[in-house]
C-alpha cells in the first residue's frame, strides 16, 4: 500500500507522521510530474481550501486527481480537503466536487474556531477530534453515509471511496480513523 499526500499547502507533514506510525509507504505530491508515481490512496490535508484550489488548478493537478477519484482512487479529506471534496460549498465555490455533499466553512465562528470533542465515528466508538477552523457538513446526498456528529452537525462521512473529516485524525494520537481509511484502501485495492 503506497499513499500520496496532497503538499502543496496546510498540515501535510502530520498525515506523512502519521502514515510513518503505520509503518505505510507514502510520499507527498507537490508537482504534477509526482502523480506518475504509483499510489493507491490519496490524503488531501487540512490548511487553506481556498489556496490549495488554486495552487490544484494553476500546477494542473486539478483534472488528474479529480479523474483518479472518480475513477475510484480512494481519498481522505480533513478540514480543508473535506472543503475540496464537496460538491457544494456555501456561500463559495466549489473545487474538485467529487463528493456528494454541500459544507459550510469556518462553520463555528472565531471565538469557537478550534476545540476538541470526543465523539462516535461509526463503529469505531469514541474518536478524540480536533477542529481548526473547522468546516461542517450542512446536507449529504442519498450514497453518503454519515459517520460522526459533533453538536447535531455532520463531521464525518463516506460516499464510496471518498472519506471525509472536519476534524484532524493526524493531531491526535488515535490512528483509529486512519486505520479505517487504509483498511477501505485496501478493500479497493484488492477488487481492482
Ligand atoms: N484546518 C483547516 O483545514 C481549516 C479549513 C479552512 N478554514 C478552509 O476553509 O479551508
Amino acid at each position: 500500500m503506497v499513499v500520496a499526500v496532497l503538499a502543496l499547502q496546510g498540515a501535510f507533514a502530520e498525515h506523512g507522521q502519521m502514515l510513518d506510525r503505520q509503518k505505510t509507504e507514502h510520499f507527498e505530491i507537490r508537482q504534477k510530474k509526482d502523480l506518475k508515481r504509483p499510489f493507491d490512496a490519496l490524503i488531501l490535508p487540512g490548511g487553506e481550501s481556498t489556496v490549495m484550489g488554486k495552487l490544484l488548478r494553476d500546477l494542473e493537478l486539478f483534472e488528474p486527481i479529480r479523474e483518479k477519484i472518480n475513477a475510484g482512487m480512494p481519498v481522505l479529506g480533513t478540514c480543508a480537503g473535506l472543503i475540496l471534496l464537496a460538491n457544494e460549498v456555501e456561500e463559495g465555490n466549489s473545487h474538485l466536487g467529487t463528493m456528494d455533499i454541500c459544507v459550510r466553512r469556518n462553520a463555528y465562528g472565531r471565538q469557537l474556531g478550534s476545540f476538541c470533542a470526543e465523539e462516535e465515528f461509526g463503529t469505531l466508538g469514541k474518536i478524540p477530534m480536533v477542529f481548526i477552523r473547522a468546516p461542517y457538513i450542512v446536507k449529504t446526498g442519498s450514497h453518503v453515509e454519515i459517520l460522526a456528529k459533533t453538536g447535531g452537525r455532520i463531521v464525518a462521512a463516506r460516499q464510496g471511496n471518498q472519506l471525509v473529516t472536519a476534524f484532524h485524525p493526524e493531531l491526535t494520537e488515535d490512528d483509529r480513523v486512519i486505520r479505517y481509511f487504509l483498511q477501505m484502501a485496501a478493500g479497493a485495492a484488492e477488487r481492482r
